[in-house]
């Protein structure tokens, strides 16, 4: 029988332990504050961050880091927490472990994609990302889902598929790491200015124009770092953009409502109570794209409203006011 263990006991990690449990693992869902994972195991629910959702006996919650002693280890903590994350699971980790990763980001500062961290801290594990449209909400629920695992070796990306994919837990393989991750991590951004867009009244044109003009420079981006194109029309890329710009249950859709309603960043955060990858990963692809001498004109609006305090009115009007283009130009454009 294969040992599985999931690191992080929020909301994703919740609903990734139940579709383990629900392939038929015995699972530890591995949690930092005891207070919460006795909760967790006293009332077999996750209470503050997956209400609802019925943990099944083969969910073991703990915060027992020797059960990370496991075949495939989940990593479902927040982005900025990955490399803290990864020295600290380290010295209980089998050697031959697959880790896979599930955080969507960009690391602050270096820029780096998750796996890239990941590969740092621990250089001689087999490593896999899954991402795609994916809530905690849905999938804890066994709700029809499909996502992709990708890997940079084939065999490491099928023997994740083999152990997580269930009856309505489809998941595909894709091999481009880096449009994966990519994928994941950027649609964040498209979908706080969605639900800016959304809190300020500007319905549903807007949203469509930020979604398919943000997919645009996602995959601009993304090809200058290395990526294929076609992933970006893919469940990592397309697919998250649809689910995290239009569902109910996006944390940073409803971020960016409250923002775009005039809401200070820290009274957000603080409401929305659970992470949102995408003010940090706003960041982050904003100082890759100029590094790098690529236009992200969502991005970089994104970033005036949310670090230098300008006006959500000014910047839609700074992004309708831009030069005339053409629809489709060259996908590796370094103009400004
Ligand atoms: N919630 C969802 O539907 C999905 C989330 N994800 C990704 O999964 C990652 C985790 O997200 P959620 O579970 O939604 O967040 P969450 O806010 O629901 O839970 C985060 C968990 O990580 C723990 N945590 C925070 N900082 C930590 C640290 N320094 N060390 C150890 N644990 C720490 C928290 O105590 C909490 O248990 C994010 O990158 C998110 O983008 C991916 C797909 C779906
Ligand atoms: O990545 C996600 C769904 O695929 C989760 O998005 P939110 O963090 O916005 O809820």
């Amino acid at each position: 029988m294969v040992k599985t263990a999931v690191y992080g006991s929020g909301s994703w990690g919740t609903a990734i332990a139940s579709v383990l449990a629900g392939a038929g693992h015995h699972t530890y869902l591995i949690g930092r504050h005891s207070d919460e994972i006795e909760l967790m195991r006293r009332k077999r629910e996750n209470v503050h961050y997956l209400p609802g959702v019925f943990l099944p006996d083969n969910i073991l919650p703990t915060t027992d880091l020797t059960k990370l002693e496991a075949d495939a280890v989940f990593i479902c903590v927040p982005s900025h927490a990955v490399r803290e994350g990864a020295r600290r699971i380290k010295p209980y980790l089998k050697q031959d472990c697959i880790i896979v990763n599930t955080a969507k980001g960009l690391e602050e500062g270096t820029h780096l994609r998750l796996s890239e961290v990941l590969a740092e801290e621990l250089p001689l594990m087999p490593l896999a990302v899954l991402s795609g449209p994916s809530h905690a909400e849905e999938v804890g629920r066994n709700m029809p889902t499909a996502v992709v695992v990708s890997a940079s070796d084939k065999q490491t990306a099928e023997r994740v598929q083999d152990l997580i994919m269930t009856p309505m837990f489809r998941v595909y393989v894709n091999l481009d790491l880096v449009g994966v991750e990519l994928g994941g991590a950027l649609k964040n951004i498209i979908a706080l200015c969605s639900g800016a867009a959304e809190g300020m009244n500007t319905r549903d044109n807007a949203k469509a124009a930020l979604m398919t003009r943000g997919l645009a420079e996602i995959t601009r981006l993304g090809v200058a770092l290395g990526a294929d194109p076609l992933t970006f029309s893919g469940l990592s890329g397309l697919g998250d953009l649809i689910v995290t710009c239009t569902s109910q249950h996006s944390r940073n859709l409803r971020a960016g409502r409250a923002l775009g309603a005039g809401k200070p960043l820290d009274q957000v955060l603080k409401e929305v109570g659970m992470v949102v990858e995408g003010v940090r990963t706003t960041k982050s692809a904003y100082e890759l794209s100029r590094k790098i001498g690529i236009s992200m004109p969502i991005t970089e609006q994104a970033f005036k409203v949310l670090f230098e305090g300008a006006n959500p009115d000014k910047a839609i009007a700074n992004l309708m006011m831009r030069g005339k283009k053409h629809e489709y130009e060259p996908l590796v454009s370094f103009e400004s």
